[in-house]
């Protein structure tokens, strides 16, 4: 963690040497379309070893906001792009729907830059700093190891040292199996998911639903199910309906609705 000054405290004034991220001009960046993993960024400037390079900002939000997102996301299929980053064990800044262009890093087995959290006027912040010399036009890169989630994703970075995998600690299922329930319930909660798993010909059924927002059991009819998508749309109490991969949900048949 480095610590910036600066604040209104600082008597050096505009002379201060201890600026990290405050007044310190973002580099020139510009998006480029990467084959194989959507948008990327590079640099429109040279940039020199140690350089601040963009601030990496977003929402922030804590522990179970981000899970509450994760499921939403897994949920609704919003694609597999993530934007959130882990700052520390409950602060992690939301991309998703505000950011700037860092947001458009992608991952390197071969960074050339680092996120640096840093304390300015109290507050965490991160900034992305360059590993080495940056020569015009290079795409800009950091490693996902430990700070970006998706571990479950494969890389395509294409360096020689290539992982293979997107970090290695965090990745979308891990953070919702870890935070989800405590380890006693989550045992049950696996043991009983590999009991019922299958309910392909369940439409007009009854089913108990272990529901991971509410956190609660609720009751749903099955309404539908694409034998493409493999999904479920089930229909809950007050008439409102949701889709769900039931493969990866705990429930068990109650009854047939008879209408
Ligand atoms: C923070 S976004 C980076 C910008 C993203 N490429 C886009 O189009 O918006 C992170 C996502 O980009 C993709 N990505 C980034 N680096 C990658 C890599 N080396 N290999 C495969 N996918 C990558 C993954 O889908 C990851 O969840």
């Amino acid at each position: 963690m480095m610590f910036a000054c600066c604040s209104s405290g600082c008597r050096c004034g505009n002379k201060c040497a201890n600026r990290s991220l405050q007044h310190r001009p973002m580099k020139k960046t510009k998006l480029i379309t990467k084959e194989k993993y959507g948008t990327g960024l590079v640099t429109e400037e040279e940039i020199k070893k140690g350089d601040f390079v963009i601030e990496y900002v977003g929402e922030v939000i804590d522990d179970q906001t981000c899970e509450e997102r994760l499921w939403r996301m897994k949920r609704l299929y919003r694609g597999d792009k993530f934007y959130l980053c882990e700052v520390s064990s409950n602060m992690v800044i939301d991309a998703t729907n505000k950011g700037n262009m860092s947001r458009f890093i992608n991952h390197s087995c071969e960074r050339n830059t680092e996120m640096q959290k840093w304390t300015v006027d109290g507050d965490t912040r991160v900034g992305i700093f360059a590993l080495r010399d940056i020569k015009k036009g290079e795409e800009l890169t950091y490693d996902y190891k430990f700070v970006q989630f998706g571990a479950d994703q494969d890389c395509h970075c294409g360096s020689s040292n290539c992982r293979k995998m997107l970090g290695t600690t965090k990745s979308v299922n891990s953070i919702i199996f870890r935070n989800g329930h405590s380890g006693s319930f989550q045992k049950q909660h696996v043991e009983k998911k590999r009991r019922e798993t299958k309910c392909e010909n369940c439409v007009g059924q009854i089913l108990r639903l272990w529901h991971q927002l509410q956190r609660k059991y609720v009751k749903c009819w099955v309404f539908d199910f694409d034998q493409e998508t493999e999904i479920h749309t089930l229909q809950f109490p007050d008439f409102h309906l949701e889709k769900f991969n039931l493969k990866e949900e705990e429930w068990h048949i109650l009854s047939v609705r008879h209408s």
